[in-house]
């Protein structure tokens, strides 16, 4: 059967997503099932495995059959997901042992206190490229031993696997028979020495995390293995490609020189910027990240991690329900000329790049009698740009490059407005492709080159086409007062949440004042 598509599984923080692409790198089809959100205590956020497992096999299935495309017409299978979120499961049995833990979840402050009191900070650094913090990997699978019973002892006679998202589905597609990841998803742990290209021995040591849980690190464009017989009726289709969903979507906007770099607006925001073979280190709070590992060699990227964009506006919709779906936020933001004085700052979970605030929390200021439901809907808009100008700016500083434009993607890009406001808080245009959906695209490129279905890189980047070109427009002083308000919205919002320790010094302080 002559083979006419690539299959992309796209697992996000909020839906699991399958999409069919041409040799063209066009969309066929798209199918997409949200999951449930586990919120089971303030700041902490969990998924259940085995529901992102039944929804990305089941739209993976939809997909083929809406489109009428037989699977054995699927050249190959690439696989990109929510990255950083953490799976412990039984290797005899497959069962999960504890929830998976979300990248946004915030239970492990406390050990990456700890780390940081050892005087671990700047080796953490130094070899995995990231700053120490609970959206990683590492401390979620050491809070996982600690905490779920008989875990540790388990873990330590090889009972247990972990697995970032991509691992996870990887041996459900093949049925326990594969147990990898690759060199982006491995970046993410805080276990991975991105300079050395292992597993660092001192860091698992620390953690007290048996080396026999990992994965193999792969390259990220490469046949891991087949889908077993059940999950696509018989058909043995090679999973040829795997990478974090922010490495792939760089990877499928084409940003394969060093110096280029994208935006990506889904519930978070994350800016990565390929810096080649070469290992840039962040002196201003951005990351150092594997970027892939493709053609023989590993590069790099540096990224600015934002957790909360789209999010916010679901939680307008949601939580305040002051809009019924995302893209009204446009309609209402729009009836107003500007956000009359209002910051919404989105620290829900924290702060990401650069500021790596691990008690900040959401605050809305600059609230007056005339302030209405309009200002704090294109407030809260707004707050995705500033906090992109934040991440623009570390970036800009420790490349040494200054960006002449923005190629954006994900879910959030349909907002005009959004995509105006940006390009003026920036200075910079603003570049929306024809696909959006390029995080599915990169794992089709990926999986795609790996079994010769793509020729190489140079023929993927000549189908990359621009959209729409969002031009700067605000007057330059304007601009920046706007944006310095933001800085000091932001200084509102930090440290808001004390640390245990904070919390007993201040109890103590209020007692010996009463006395
Ligand atoms: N028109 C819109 N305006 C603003 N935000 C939007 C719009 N459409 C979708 N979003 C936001 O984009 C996010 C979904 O984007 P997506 O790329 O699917 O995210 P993820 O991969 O993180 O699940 C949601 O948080 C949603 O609120
Ligand atoms: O699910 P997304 O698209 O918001 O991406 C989540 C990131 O991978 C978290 O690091």
């Amino acid at each position: 059967m002559e083979k006419k598509y690539v299959l992309a599984l796209d697992q996000g923080t909020t839906s699991s997503r399958a999409i069919l692409f041409d040799r063209e790198g066009k969309i066929v089809k798209v199918a997409q099932k949200e999951f449930t959100q586990i919120y089971p205590k303030a700041g902490w956020v969990e998924h259940d495995p085995m529901e992102i497992w039944g929804t990305q096999s089941g739209v993976a299935r939809e997909v083929l059959e809406y489109a009428g495309v037989r699977p054995d017409e699927v050249a190959a299978i690439g696989i990109t997901n929510q990255r950083e979120t953490t799976v412990v499961w039984d290797k005899n049995t497959g069962k999960p042992i504890y929830n998976a833990i979300v990248w946004q979840c915030r239970r492990t402050a406390d050990i990456c206190d700890e780390l940081r009191e050892r005087g671990l900070e700047e080796y953490i650094k130094e070899n995995t490229g990231l700053v120490v913090d609970a959206y990683f990997s590492g401390t979620k699978i050491k809070w996982i031993l600690d905490n779920v019973e008989g875990a540790r002892e388990k873990a330590e006679k090889g009972e247990l696997l972990f697995g970032n998202i991509d691992t996870w589905l990887i041996w459900n597609l093949t049925r326990g028979k594969v147990h990898v990841t690759d060199y982006s998803n491995a970046s993410r742990t805080m276990l991975y020495n991105i300079k050395e290209l292992k597993w660092d021995e001192k860091i698992l040591e620390e953690l007290g995390i048996p080396a026999s849980m990992l994965p193999e690190v792969r390259p990220s464009s490469e046949v891991y293995g087949y889908t077993d017989e059940k999950t696509f009726g018989g058909a043995k289709i090679p999973i040829a490609g795997a990478a974090g969903d922010q490495q792939a979507a760089l990877f499928g906007q084409a940003c394969y020189e060093p110096g280029m770099a994208k935006n990506t607006y889904g519930t978070g925001c994350f800016m990565l910027m390929n810096t080649g073979e070469e290992m840039v280190p962040s002196k201003n709070g951005l990351l150092t990240t594997i970027a892939w590992g493709v053609d023989g060699k590993v590069e790099y990227a540096l990224e600015g991690s934002i957790f909360i964009a789209g999010a916010v506006v679901q939680w307008l919709r949601d939580e305040l329900k002051i809009i019924h779906d995302a893209k009204d936020s446009e309609y209402f933001a729009t009836k107003v000329e500007d956000s009359n004085g209002v910051y919404v700052v989105p620290a829900f979970v924290g702060l990401g790049a650069p500021y790596w605030d691990m008690y900040a929390r959401g605050t809305i200021v600059g609230l007056t009698r005339g302030a209405n439901k309009n200002h704090i809907i294109r407030a809260a808009l707004e707050s995705i740009a500033y906090q992109t100008r934040d991440v623009l700016e570390a970036m800009q500083e420790d490349s040494g490059i200054d960006l002449q434009a923005l190629k954006v993607d994900g879910g959030a890009v349909a907002n005009n407005f959004l995509m105006q406001f940006q390009s003026d808080i920036l200075g910079v245009p603003v570049h929306r492709p024809e696909v959006t959906e390029t995080t599915a695209l990169g794992a089709a490129y990926l999986a795609g080159l790996a079994v010769g279905f793509w020729k190489d890189k140079n023929e993927i980047a000549n189908k990359w086409k621009v959209d729409r070109t969002f031009e700067a427009e605000m007057d330059e002083k304007v601009k920046e007062k706007l944006y310095k308000g933001w800085k000091r919205a932001v200084d509102r919002a930090r440290k808001w949440e004390l640390t245990e320790k904070e919390e007993l010094a201040a109890e103590e302080a209020a007692a010996s004042e009463d006395e």
